[in-house]
């Protein structure tokens, strides 16, 4: 279904913003409906020149005919950004939609001096090239449409998943919010030992991504248990056994856990530092 365009307002215009708004354009959402604001004129300066957007380096002016916000700061900037945009939303009333980790969407409204409709969103960085997955979270009170109009927004450079409690939005960080960067690692490692292997780099890097999106479609495509997919690589006594038997020896399982769970603790941690 085509969305409706509405005005937004990107307060961030890094990593995630513009991950999330190259999507968009991609997708052909219309670059006069988009503004963007940052800290740095030469960021701006080429964000207007490459891609037709909005752009301006005071936030109270980039918000005062937007429909949606997106709020894309680091959480720490957070607060001092929310007390200069506080008194126009006030009046206009837009849909907020962060995305910042940990930050609760109640800290948020308050922010904001509250009784906004306030949307949370966990998305990652794929979201740049259309394959992005984002957890969704909205304060009781945010209307339909409005949970639609997000919904739509995200699922335009990726996959939506709502969670109900907003806690597990610290889950859906530790899964797609920083997920891709242990993918990343994974291929950076297997980089590496294809080195020290004797493989040159560069054709070990492009067999390690071919495997990786090769092992993503399969078990999408045929919606096989994981497990299933891996058991039907491992011939009994052969090569995958042994790389396999390696890692679980190695305690590969145990160290996913750990890392997943320092990564939501991390996130309720920062919503207790900054949340006051
Ligand atoms: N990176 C990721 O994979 C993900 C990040 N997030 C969340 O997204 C948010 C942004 O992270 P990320 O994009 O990585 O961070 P970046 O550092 O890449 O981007 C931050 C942006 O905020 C701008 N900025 C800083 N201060 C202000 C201000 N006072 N007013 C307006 N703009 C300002 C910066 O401007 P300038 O460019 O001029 O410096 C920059 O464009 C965080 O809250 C993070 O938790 C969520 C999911 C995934
Ligand atoms: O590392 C971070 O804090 C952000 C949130 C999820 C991904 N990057």
């Amino acid at each position: 279904m085509e969305m409706p365009v509405k005005k937004i307002t990107f307060i961030g215009a890094g990593n995630m913003a513009s991950a999330i708004f190259k999507g968009m354009l991609a997708q052909g959402y219309p670059p006069e409906a988009i503004t963007a604001t940052a800290r740095e004129a030469d960021h701006l300066d080429n964000l207007r020149q490459t891609l037709q957007i909005h752009v301006s380096g005071d936030n109270a002016v980039a918000v005062a005919d937007a429909d949606v916000i997106v709020l894309a700061v680091k959480p720490q900037v957070m607060q001092a950004v929310c007390r200069e945009i506080a008194d126009q939303v006030c009046q206009t009333r837009p849909l907020i939609i962060s995305v910042a980790a940990g930050l609760q969407a109640e800290t948020l409204n308050a922010w904001l001096g509250g009784g906004h409709a306030v949307i949370r969103c966990m998305p990652n960085t794929p979201s740049l090239v259309g394959a992005g997955a984002s957890g969704l979270y909205a304060l009781p009170g945010v209307l339909p449409a409005q949970r639609e109009f997000a919904d739509q927004l995200l699922s335009r450079v990726g996959l939506t998943e709502w969670v109900e409690q907003e806690a597990l939005l610290d889950v859906v960080t530790a899964i797609s919010g920083s997920g891709p960067a242990y993918f990343f690692m994974i291929f950076e490692m297997m980089e590496k030992a294809a080195v020290e292997l004797g493989m040159p780099a560069a054709e070990a890097r492009r067999l390690i991504l071919q495997t990786g999106l090769g092992a993503v479609r399969m078990a999408q495509e045929t919606g096989e248990e994981p497990a299933q997919l891996k058991r039907n690589v491992m011939s009994p006594n052969g090569t995958t056994e042994r790389a396999i038997h390696t890692f679980e020896q190695e305690g590969m399982e145990v160290m996913f856990l750990k890392a997943m769970q320092a990564c939501a603790d991390r996130a309720a941690e920062m919503a207790r530092e900054l949340g006051g």
